[in-house]
Order: C-alpha cells, then sequence, then structure tokens
C-alpha cells in the first residue's frame, strides 16, 4: 500500500460542563461529544525523498509544524524510524478554529492513516496517548460516535446510539482561540450547568426531545459575553424549527438540531440568506 484516503470528521459538544482548574493549566471536564457527518478530507501518500510534505486547499492554514498532521508524522517518523518520505493532501471542509475540532480530527485521522500505510501496529490505548500530546480532544477523535469526555478529554466512555437527527451547523465571522476561553472561565459566577445525567438518561431512551431540553455549554458564560452574536444565532435558529441549540466547545460555532430533513434545510436557507452567519452546513449524527 503506498497511499491512503481517510475522512476526519468534526465534533459537536451536546454538552460541555468545567469540574475545576488543575495545576498544569488544564481544566477538567464532563463532556458529551459527537461526531456529525462533516468532515475533511485526508490523502497520505509514500514518496521517495525523505521530508514531510503537506498541501491544502486553505491558504492561511500553516503547513509546516504548526499544523497538527505535520506534528504526528513527524512524531510517527523519529518514533518508528520511517526514512520513507510522507506527502499529505488535506483538503479541509470544517472550518478552523471553530469549536468543531477540526485540526484535532484531521490529527486523529492521521494516526489511522500512518498506522495502517506503514503498517506500525499501534492499538486504539497506543494512538489516544500519543493523540493526548498533541490536544486534548485527539482521543475523542479517534473513539468517535457518542461519547462522554472526562479528564482534560482523555478520559472516555463509549455512550449509546444518538437519535438520528439532522444537524445545521452556523459560525458567524469570528475567531476564537481555546486557550482564551478557558483562560478567561470564571467557575465562581457559573450558576447554570447542564444536566449531563439527564442526557445521558435521554439518549439511552432514544428521546431526543430530552436530549435537547438538557443540553448546555459553560465555555458560552466567556464566548458570547464576547460576542453576542452567538445568542442571536442560537435564538434565530429556536424561532426557525431546530428542538435544541447550542454553541460548540469553545466556540464561535452554534448547532442546531432537528428533526425534519425539509425544515433543516430551509433554517441553513435562512441564516445563509438572511447573512446571520458566514458558514452555514447542513449535515446529520454520525454513528459509528
Ligand atoms: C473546548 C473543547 C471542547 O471539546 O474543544 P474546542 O472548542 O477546542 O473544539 C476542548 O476541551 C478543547 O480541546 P483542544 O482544542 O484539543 O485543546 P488543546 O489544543 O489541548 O488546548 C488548547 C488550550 O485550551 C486549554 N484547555 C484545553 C482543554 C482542557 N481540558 N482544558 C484547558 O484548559 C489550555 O489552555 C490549552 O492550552
Ligand atoms: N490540520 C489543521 N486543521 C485546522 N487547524 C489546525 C490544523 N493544524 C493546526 N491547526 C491550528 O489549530 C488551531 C485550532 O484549530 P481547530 O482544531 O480547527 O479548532 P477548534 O480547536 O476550535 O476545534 C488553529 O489555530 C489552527 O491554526
Amino acid at each position: 500500500m503506498y497511499r491512503i484516503n481517510i475522512k476526519a470528521r468534526a465534533k459537536i459538544n451536546i454538552s460541555l460542563d468545567v469540574i475545576g482548574k488543575r495545576e498544569d493549566g488544564y481544566h477538567d471536564v464532563k463532556m458529551i461529544m459527537q461526531t456529525i457527518n462533516l468532515y475533511d478530507k485526508i490523502n497520505i501518500k509514500k514518496i521517495r525523498k525523505d521530508e514531510i510534505k503537506i498541501q491544502t486547499n486553505l491558504s492561511f492554514l500553516p503547513v509546516d509544524e504548526r499544523n497538527l498532521v505535520y506534528k504526528v508524522i513527524k512524531y510517527l517518523k523519529e518514533k518508528y524510524k520511517i526514512k520513507t518520505g510522507v506527502f499529505v493532501d488535506l483538503y479541509k471542509v470544517i472550518p478552523v478554529a471553530a469549536g468543531l475540532a477540526g485540526g484535532s480530527s484531521d490529527a486523529a485521522a492521521t494516526l489511522v492513516g500512518m498506522n495502517k500505510l506503514f503498517n506500525l501496529r499501534m492499538s486504539m490505548n497506543e494512538m489516544m496517548e500519543i493523540g493526548t500530546m498533541f490536544g486534548a480532544d485527539i482521543p475523542y477523535c479517534l473513539l468517535r460516535g457518542t461519547a462522554l469526555s472526562e479528564g482534560i478529554g482523555e478520559k472516555l466512555t463509549s455512550l449509546g446510539r444518538f437519535p438520528d437527527a439532522y444537524v445545521v451547523i452556523a459560525k458567524p465571522g469570528i475567531n476564537v482561540s481555546t486557550g482564551f476561553v478557558y483562560g478567561n472561565l470564571d467557575l465562581s459566577s457559573i450558576d447554570v450547568r447542564p444536566d449531563t445525567d439527564k442526557i445521558i438518561e435521554g439518549i439511552d431512551k432514544g428521546d431526543l426531545h430530552q436530549i435537547c431540553n438538557n443540553m448546555g455549554n459553560i465555555l458560552e458564560t466567556v464566548t458570547i459575553k464576547k460576542y453576542p452574536v452567538i445568542n442571536e444565532i442560537k435564538d434565530y435558529m429556536m424561532e426557525n424549527g431546530a428542538i435544541g441549540s447550542l454553541m460548540t466547545g469553545s466556540g464561535p460555532s452554534v448547532f442546531g438540531i432537528l428533526e425534519d430533513k425539509h425544515k433543516a434545510y430551509n433554517l441553513a436557507h435562512k441564516l445563509k440568506v438572511n447573512n446571520i452567519a458566514k458558514f452555514v452546513y447542513t449535515t446529520t449524527i454520525f454513528n459509528s
């Protein structure tokens, strides 16, 4: 085998709670994660010259050591003394720095692709451990599906099957850094927290309404304060057919959950033509 194609899917946070701040500056979290069918395409190819070369459709995305795909390949080449060169064609669809874990998912897909291409025989656990070194959400991006994520994101428990639904993603034209949002989180001021157990119960019952009625993301307290447009998008989604709407991760993307395909495409169309969000995408829940 000399080349491999992999899909790197985005995630949304059905809930996001922060338990406390750790001594290393990271935060202990309790989040319900869900993979969606919005994905980047990654083509990894062996090349003769011993180098790492990345090509991407996004002109502003670094293709050097700052790119997570590059970092993972460099690490694996050193660890497994791989002398063959690696060329990657990274076709980005997931918006960057959007709370959708695009970079983390690319890194996870690269671990899986390199494992197959070079027959490295890494177990899922080994890949997750390596992934954690490069980003807290990478272990989940390897696991995929519906999961409870704890610790800084490395303690994962698979949950039952999420009910089938349509997901409309809307990202306003602003960029938010994850570090900034966690750094400005004031845990003493949080009075409303998501009911994680109620959501898990809803997943077990296959009750989309119970899930949607209990969603919550405490990072909204930081990001929405700075960018009120996020709340406007949430309200717009709820007024236009969504049964639940929330900011994902550290933001600024917002997702809406709908049962009806027609209503989902209609909501996305309205978000676009009324210029409410810059990037709008309609997709579905991914269950592995
Ligand atoms: C908020 C979440 C929710 O799923 O996602 P995104 O919005 O990034 O998609 C994650 O917790 C983000 O995970 P990820 O984006 O992989 O984080 P990293 O690159 O490891 O860390 C970026 C920065 O965020 C902060 N950070 C991250 C994770 C965590 N549990 N506590 C933290 O305090 C740290 O300041 C760190 O320097
Ligand atoms: N392959 C990649 N795709 C997207 N972003 C990347 C990648 N590699 C590194 N990055 C950097 O990671 C940061 C966050 O990216 P991303 O994973 O898209 O967002 P988020 O953490 O909000 O889900 C960006 O600043 C970007 O420059």
